[in-house]
């Protein structure tokens, strides 16, 4: 049943800070903002037959009335339960890893969300699968999660029009740990034979994902209809102690909606600023629209995945922005993908400056960040890459990596071979691009120079590769002149380049060089 729903709205400039709507921040910043007036409002949105969502509008003021209303939609628990509920005991094994999942299997609590994200999209993307191969699978409503957090309840709800699940899948799927119907429907498709879905868009493999809201929830309540025709609503509940239960439902729409009633010391998950900065953290890339209380948060494309030809210089200089929380542009940018002998995935970018830190003597954190099926596995890598390589920004997909359970820990043997995959791959890039644009690389090399000094010094697997790029600090002109390669670039930028050319006084560079020791080594050739 529809509820009417009012409540009064906090202040604006809350929901300014936590909204950042275009309007909100029209009205904090322009000097043309009219004075603020308090708006309260009530309404619903019905999505098919059923009222599933609230609104609720926030202070505005007159100008950005007209711009951009900023509201909030939450979702209702509108099901109601009209079976008879059957009551069920986790099995034994279940029970005793629950307690392994809920109390220390994750690093991190936040971790249950993009757990639950990841099931969302998995749901998602085999009703698209499933729509294609067989008839009968209608979407009933946009192939969308939407996630709500009520800080007054204390509830974190997520919620997908996908495949949904019927009474046995719920049964088998959430009722058993580590079952994982995900891996078995990927299985029946290869076993039916003539699907062409890639297993890289499926996340789940281990069936355990689901069971890490027990870090955060003290009830959890699953609604769910399966996209199979005819299928009926049920609702899944449990308190993780022991058993759950298992109803019939009415109002329950195709797919899968989960109700977390929040523990006290995981109040902050309802809160949804925090949620923001989790979604954009681990979950940015799903490859659907995530609306956290209405608003779609996760903006940027999995750029990685998409044909090359197919990415445009924009779309990359707003994704460089985004990974490397930068706002200039790249000057140099990879998008790399091989499927031997690792499945990768990858866009890198040097930035257009060399910025802050380095240049206040402390050292950058690593640029680039572990992916695997669009998932973060690892925010800025230092496995990733070696040391003298984080100027570089970006993000490495690999299909096939072997997780643990958790998703945190990796095999150090498959890290280390994809760390010498993607070295080799970088330094090849800078070389290309020495050979294709020598102006823009020598720039390069004035801000960036010294990354690939330390390179040669540590990096004894690379350093003959990485010497190859190096430029020297002198240049001549034809009549002898000795100049800086700073001044060298400058004269070229005046039109004076017929004039000055590079030389490679390998003994003027050695002897200059801090670095004097690695260079006499006679391993390093330096060629021009
Ligand atoms: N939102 C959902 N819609 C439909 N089915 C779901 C949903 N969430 C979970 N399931 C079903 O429950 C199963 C178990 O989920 P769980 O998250 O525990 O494991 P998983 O996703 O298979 O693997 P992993 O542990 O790697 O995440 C899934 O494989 C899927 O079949």
């Amino acid at each position: 049943m529809l509820r009417a729903f009012v409540r009064s709205a906090p202040s604006f400039a809350r929901a300014a800070r936590a909204h950042s709507t275009k309007a909100a921040r029209f009205a904090l910043f322009s000097p043309h903002a009219l004075p603020i007036v308090r708006r309260t409002a009530v309404s619903a949105t019905v999505v098919g037959s059923q009222p599933l969502l609230r609104q609720i509008n926030f202070y505005s003021t007159e100008a950005a009335l007209k711009d951009e209303e900023p509201k909030e939609t939450l979702i209702e628990e509108t099901e109601v339960v009209t079976g008879q509920e059957q009551h069920h005991e986790f099995k034994t094994e279940t029970k005793k890893l629950l307690h392994i999942v809920a109390n220390s299997l994750y690093s991190e609590k936040e971790i249950y969300h993009s757990e639950l994200i990841s099931n969302a999209a998995d749901a998602l993307e085999k009703l698209r699968h499933m729509q294609l191969i067989e008839q009968g699978f209608e979407a009933t409503h946009p192939l969308e999660i939407h996630i709500s957090v009520d800080k007054e309840k204390c509830t974190f709800i997520i919620q997908d029009f996908g495949i949904g699940m019927t009474e046995e899948e719920l049964n088998q799927n959430l009722g058993t740990i580590a079952q994982s119907g995900s891996k078995a429907f990927l299985e029946n498709l290869e076993k039916e034979g003539g699907s062409s879905m890639s297993k890289d868009k499926i996340i789940g493999q281990f069936g355990v994902g689901f069971y890490s809201t027990f870090m955060v929830g003290d009830k959890i309540k699953v609604y769910s209809r399966s996209a199979r025709p005819g299928s009926k609503g049920y609702c899944w509940t449990t308190d993780g102690l022991g058993s759950y239960t298992l109803a019939e439902a009415e109002g329950v729409a195709v797919g899968t909606k989960i109700v977390i009633e929040l523990r006290e010391d995981s109040a902050n998950f309802a809160s949804k600023f925090t949620i923001d900065s989790v979604i954009k953290k681990y979950s940015n890339f799903v490859g659907f629209p995530i609306h956290l209380n209405g608003t779609k948060v996760n903006t940027v494309e999995p750029l990685w995945t998409q044909d090359k030809s197919a990415v445009t210089t924009d779309q990359h200089r707003e994704f460089y922005r985004f990974v490397a929380n930068a706002w200039d542009d790249p000057q140099f940018t990879l998008h790399y993908r091989t499927d031997a002998p690792m499945s990768i995935r990858s866009i890198l970018y040097v930035p257009e400056h060399l910025l802050s830190n380095e240049l206040l003597g402390q050292r950058l954190e690593p640029g680039v960040s572990l992916y695997s099926r669009k998932v973060l596995i690892q925010p800025k890598s230092k496995a990733l890459l070696p040391e003298w390589l984080r100027f570089v920004k970006g993000v490495v997909d690999l299909e096939d990596l072997p997780l643990n359970v958790s998703r945190e820990l990796l095999q150090d043997n498959v890290l280390s071979k994809l760390r010498n995959i993607m070295t080799a791959r970088i330094i090849r890039w800078f070389h290309n691009e020495s050979h294709q644009n020598p102006d823009k690389f020598n720039k390069f090399f004035l801000d960036f120079g010294q990354f690939l000094k330390e390179g040669i010094c540590i990096d004894a697997q690379s350093k003959k590769d990485i010497a190859k790029l190096l430029r020297y600090e002198t240049s001549a002109t034809k009549e002898g002149e000795l100049i800086g390669l700073k001044e060298y670039v400058e004269r070229k930028k005046e039109g004076q380049e017929r004039i000055y050319y590079l030389l490679t006084p390998k003994r003027k560079f050695a002897e200059e060089s801090p670095y004097l020791e690695a260079f006499r080594k006679k391993d390093i050739e330096v060629s021009s």
